[in-house]
């Protein structure tokens, strides 16, 4: 059987002198390695990108992670400039990309701006600068040149018994990478809260009543997928997820 395909939400990236739809090469390795899935880069266009016509044609949603923030107008927030960069090609594609995957009980992989996507698109805010808020800790992506250490494991997070994650992450704590400088504010209603910081940042999500899987991380899974067991089960998962819709699409 031929391998599934999963979405992947570009971002829109100026450099080298000219426009660019992208996603970074450790989001496609972990899909192919990690989930065991085939990528399809969705372009990220403000306008005529047709979300049915796109689930027509794949078995899963992987939306990554970006440097660019969630346009705050798209949680009922004025933009200042501390909000940027902005990328709306992306916002305008992967927030109804979401939505729509989740109607259709297509499985949908959340990483990072993913998570902070899922959380807007279901009606949830988020707060920008974290660290500048008393008790919460930098979980910014350290200023370093070498990304081993950028995406270096550094951080615990708590996996709530009884969470989605739980059966794949086990119960407590987990040690993850950190390189964010927004989180989730106000969780969306349709949101579990799966996993927190000891600062209590919110580090993982489910969607309550989902017809398939449907998760975010803040941290980053794909840069470890080959070595960090953690990271290899949640792509694993999320690819075995992604092989029953599509069996279940073959009946
Ligand atoms: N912009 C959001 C989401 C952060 C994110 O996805 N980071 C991964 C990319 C890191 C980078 O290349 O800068 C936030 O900052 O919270």
């Amino acid at each position: 059987m031929s391998k599934p395909v999963v979405a992947i939400p570009s971002d829109f990236r100026e450099f080298d002198g000219n426009v660019w739809h992208v996603v970074a090469h450790q989001y496609v390795r972990a899909a192919v390695e990690g989930a065991g899935v085939m990528p399809f880069l969705v372009p990220a266009l403000e306008s005529g990108n047709d979300v049915d016509e796109i689930l027509d044609r794949v078995d899963g949603v992987l939306a990554s992670g970006a440097r660019s923030n969630v346009h705050p107008s798209l949680y009922g927030r004025e933009a200042t400039e501390e909000d940027g960069p902005f990328d709306r090609g992306r916002d305008a594609t992967s927030l109804p990309l979401i939505r729509r995957a989740l109607e259709r009980g297509v499985p949908l992989f959340a990483i990072c701006r993913g998570l902070q996507e899922l959380n807007v698109a279901l009606g949830g805010t988020l707060a920008t600068e974290i660290q500048e808020q008393p008790g919460i800790w930098d979980h910014r992506k350290p200023d370093v040149p070498d990304l081993d250490v950028a995406y270096g494991i550094r951080q615990d997070v708590i996996v709530k018994q009884g969470s989605c994650l739980a059966p794949v992450l086990g119960v407590g704590r987990v040690r993850v990478n950190s390189l964010h400088r927004q989180a989730i504010a106000s969780a969306a209603p349709r949101l579990a809260v799966e996993a927190v910081a000891d600062d209590g940042t919110i580090e993982a999500v489910s969607v309550i009543g989902a017809k398939a899987f449907a998760v975010g991380v803040q941290w980053h899974p794909e840069y470890w997928v080959r070595t960090d067991a953690a990271s290899a089960s949640l792509f694993r998962a999320f690819g075995e997820a992604v092989r029953t819709y599509r069996e279940s699409k073959l009946k």
